[in-house]
């Protein structure tokens, strides 16, 4: 298996939460879901991985280069990532904002699109179904609709490695699976690699070749969804009882118990 990303004993500690020796490798040409609880680390996993947090020890690794020594277009032109919809972006027309996914790839004297960089856009737009909102400023769409402008903005990029943080956010079910599909497509197509992070399980399990989990900043699991989404597993990351059921490659999670002890809390004060 060749590998797009590898950290080696990465370790991030900012005060509040401590992301431990996390020892980890990204398979080149799969889509890999990252999962965990809220506030388990993946978004700052992401952002290790991408430079824009800095660790306080050991190596990220992208297409076997330490990022250490990578200059930001280089890595750029390696990579594209999008956050999570909670950073704002610039007021400006949806086909404005998309083309600064081809800034990397600019030069300082550069002014204005190129013709190739025209057609990328065009292209970034028209798989994410966006095309229609090309006029518009950005921040007139509804969330999903941004959503899609988002993900356009990662893929005009062109890189061969797409880090996506909850790309699912605000999209309705026939969107998510769109956008799932779509992702898919890329990846098989075009040999993507793809990363995201999903709170969505089942859809996690179905769309991606490889799982990470993490858990209070570790990992808590790795490998091929139907090896690491079991009922053990639910119960030690989630604290959940639940059965899940693989039918036809889909695999369906369905509760036993649930715990409200912080509801059982509230009515005792
Ligand atoms: N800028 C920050 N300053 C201090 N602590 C932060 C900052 N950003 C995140 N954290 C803390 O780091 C921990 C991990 O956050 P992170 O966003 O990586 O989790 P996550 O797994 O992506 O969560 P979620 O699923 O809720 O998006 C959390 O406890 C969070 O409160």
């Amino acid at each position: 298996m060749t590998t797009a990303i590898e950290t080696e004993h990465l370790t991030f500690r900012n005060g509040y939460f401590t992301l431990r020796d996390l020892n980890l490798t990204i398979p080149k040409g799969k889509v890999t879901a990252i999962v965990g609880p809220n506030g388990s680390g993946k978004s700052t996993l992401l952002h290790l991985i991408t430079k824009l947090l800095k660790q306080t020890s050991g190596d990220v690794r992208v297409e076997n280069m330490s990022t250490a020594k990578l200059a930001t277009k280089s890595l750029a032109k390696r990579l594209a990532m999008m956050p999570q919809c909670k950073q704002s972006l610039p007021s400006m027309t949806v086909k404005e904002l998309v083309s600064f996914g081809r800034a990397p790839y600019q030069k300082w004297y550069q002014t204005g699109a190129s013709n190739g960089d025209r057609d990328i856009v065009d292209w970034a737009l028209q798989v994410t179904n966006t095309k229609k909102h090309a006029n518009r400023m950005f921040d007139t769409l509804s969330g999903g609709e941004q959503q899609k402008v988002r993900i356009a903005l990662a893929l005009a990029q062109q890189s061969p490695i797409l880090l996506l943080d909850e790309p699912t956010t605000y999209l309705d079910i026939a969107h998510q699976l769109e956008m799932m599909d779509m992702l898919k497509s890329m990846n098989k197509r075009f040999g993507l690699t793809i990363v995201m992070v999903l709170h969505e399980l089942q859809q996690a399990a179905a769309y991606c070749d490889h799982l990470v989990a993490l858990k209070e900043g570790h990992i808590a699991a790795t490998g091929q969804p139907q090896q690491v989404l079991t009922a053990r597993f639910l119960k030690e990351v989630y604290h959940i009882d639940a059965k899940v059921v693989f039918s036809e490659g889909y695999p369906l999670i369905i509760p036993l118990t649930q715990s409200y002890c912080h509801l059982e809390a509230v009515k005792t004060i």
